[in-house]
């Protein structure tokens, strides 16, 4: 590893977008594939190499590939932990992983069982001193319509209250072009007032402002992706306004949105029209097994492609500290382990 890239290594961090199972390793994966030899599932399939760009939608065949082969509790309970243990091994320091609980009749798989199951892999990396604080986004996919919604949103309050803090929040993600905002407000709203947090994949794809205005008007607490809400990208300066407005952060996935193509070069990223503004911007990774990156890599792209000095760098990194969903203490905990890590790092 050159000297820069152990700048970014070393440098602690916040994740904040990653959907649990798009961030599975090449290695977990073939834990899973001798698990399941009969699927005739290759590791080539289940991630998108350097240099390689996909459609969304071909990514969208490539989660359902994924789902075959972890549909059982002990499948959950693995991605969970190993996911955790790598994010932990890139020192992230705090993670909000988030998943979309599903149901296998085959296996017996229920969405409260992969929600348990998952809380069981962060609860025993927690007993193992894995050195990293995990919170739980459940996820609503947007193309299950109004009553999956509304369920996965009572399913999140029930964990949210019996989960010591662990469940925080939901997300709302899944194809962009299949299904419509409108239909999911009900469920959001209800999310927001019994005190969920909301963190919700927005314009990821072009031709949604009518469904991002009704989306901001909730308003969600952090935006996925963002790519298309301002106007040089087809998007509206009253869209920009509001989120301005609100304060509302922006998780920016550089490669997802590359290898996604829903963005044609990393300098014309959206990033960089954001923090130009002095936006809160997270950089996060969306599915870092799927799209071969991890969290460091992501910073070393941001830097390189928009010229970031180590200070910057270490500011976004800090910065993003404001942007979690657990509350005060945590955040002023993990402030505490960026100050005492800075001058070890940053001469
Ligand atoms: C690339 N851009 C993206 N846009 C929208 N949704 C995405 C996504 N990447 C992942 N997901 C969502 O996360 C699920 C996989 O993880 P889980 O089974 O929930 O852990 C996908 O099925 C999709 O709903
Ligand atoms: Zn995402």
């Amino acid at each position: 590893m050159d000297d820069d890239s152990v700048f970014y290594k070393k440098l602690p961090k916040v994740e904040l977008h990653a959907h649990l199972n798009g961030s599975v390793s090449a290695q977990t994966m073939e834990k899973l594939i001798q698990r399941k030899p009969h699927l005739n599932i290759e590791r080539n399939m289940t991630a998108i190499g350097k240099g390689q760009r996909r459609s969304l939608d071909e990514c969208f065949e490539v989660f359902k590939l994924i789902h075959k082969l972890v549909d059982t509790e002990e499948d959950i309970h693995t991605v969970a932990t190993d996911v955790i243990k790598e994010f932990a091994d890139d020192n992230v320091k705090y993670l909000e992983l988030r998943s979309t609980p599903r149901e296998e009749k085959g296996t017996g798989l229920t969405k409260k069982s992969y929600v348990e199951a998952v809380i069981k892999a962060i609860q025993q990396c927690k007993y193992d001193g894995v050195d990293i604080d995990v919170r739980f986004l459940v996820a609503i996919d947007r193309r299950n319509g109004t009553e999956v919604a509304m369920e996965t949103v009572k399913l999140a309050e029930e964990f949210m209250l019996s989960s010591g803090g662990l469940v925080l929040g939901i997300d709302l993600s899944g194809d962009p072009k299949v299904g419509h905002g409108r239909c999911l407000l009900p469920a959001l709203e209800k999310a927001r007032n019994c005190g969920l947090k909301l963190s919700l994949h927005m314009s990821e794809v072009s031709s949604q402002l009518e469904e991002s205005e009704l989306l901001l008007n909730l308003p969600p607490d952090r935006i996925g992706h963002g790519t298309f809400l301002h106007p040089e990208m087809g998007g509206s300066q009253p869209l920009v306004d509001q989120v301005v407005k609100h304060n509302i952060p922006l998780e920016i996935c550089l490669t997802s949105n590359i290898k996604g193509k829903t963005v044609p070069s990393y300098s014309q990223h959206h990033f960089r029209y954001w923090y130009q503004l002095g936006h809160p911007c997270v950089i996060c990774t969306d599915d870092k097994g799927v799209f071969c990156t991890d969290l460091s890599q992501e910073y070393q792209l941001a830097a390189s492609t928009f010229s970031l000095s180590p200070d910057a760098v270490w500011e976004l990194s800090e910065r993003a500290v404001d942007c979690i969903f657990a509350g005060e203490a945590v955040k002023q905990q993990l402030k505490q382990k960026w100050t005492e890590i800075k001058p070890g790092l940053l001469k």
